[in-house]
């Protein structure tokens, strides 16, 4: 898979260097590009942002820049996301269908965001996602664009050492997943569920699918079905 993100921090995805995703760099299984929205400017500042036609506070990023940006970037088969408080809720069920795709560019928007045109535009002969990591506001689309990348990126195959770890996991099958233990089994007087250290396979499963559900129903009754 090819990552293209556009950003005017572009010091901010170096830890995309790091941890897992360092090292599926290296072993080709993620191609990731990083680019500075100012180089696609053409004035002495540099400017990539102007006031809000209709007024209102903040300033919102001129389309020119990009314009020419994305024009470098997009092909027939990309998606262009573009993260936004207002946009579609990010979910497992999203990342599980971004993380089928070969190639997303992400637009990291800042101030108040991105003119409305930009996504206008592409959506003309390209598929466009404007999505939202969460209800709450953040300053700049580069926070959720890394967390996007996780999420998507761990997905992929050959990303995570054993796979059967992301089958159970939260969210995985829509619930939320049962409490997890190690060694030792004793610790400052809290003990492991005995269930777990008695190596009936059948138990652990029906023990973790009731854990599952009465977590889900206590912490997240939204996610049941
Ligand atoms: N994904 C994601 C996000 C983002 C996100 C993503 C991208 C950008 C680009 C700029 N910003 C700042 C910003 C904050 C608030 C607002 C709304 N305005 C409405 C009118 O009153 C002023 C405020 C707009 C822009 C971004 C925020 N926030 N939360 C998520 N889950």
């Amino acid at each position: 898979m090819r990552l293209d993100v556009v950003t005017i921090f572009p010091a901010f995805f170096d830890v995309l260097d790091v941890s897992l995703l360092g090292k599926a760099r290296e072993r080709g299984l993620l191609d990731i590009g990083v680019h500075d929205l100012r180089d696609f400017t053409h004035d002495r500042h540099r400017t990539v942002d102007d006031t809000p036609y209709g007024g209102g506070a903040g300033m919102v990023m001129k389309p020119e820049p990009w314009g020419e940006a994305l024009d470098g970037l997009l092909q027939p088969e990309s998606i262009l996301v573009i993260p936004s408080p207002a946009g579609e809720r990010f979910t497992q069920g999203v990342a599980r269908e971004f993380a089928t795709e070969s190639h997303l560019v992400f637009a990291c928007g800042r101030y108040e965001g991105i003119d409305h045109r930009v996504g206008e535009h592409f959506a003309r002969e390209h598929r466009v996602r404007s999505v939202s990591i969460g209800d709450y506001v953040l300053n700049g689309g580069e926070v959720a664009t890394m967390a996007m990348i996780e999420a998507i990126s761990r997905l992929i195959p050959g990303m995570v050492g054993n796979p059967e770890s992301i089958v159970e996991e939260s969210h995985e099958d829509g619930l939320l997943e049962a409490p997890a233990y190690t060694k030792p089994a004793q610790w400052r007087g809290l003990s492991v569920p005995p269930v777990l250290m008695s190596g009936n396979h059948g138990a652990i499963r029906q023990w973790r699918a009731d854990q599952s559900m009465e977590r889900t129903r206590s912490i997240r009754p939204d996610l049941l079905p």
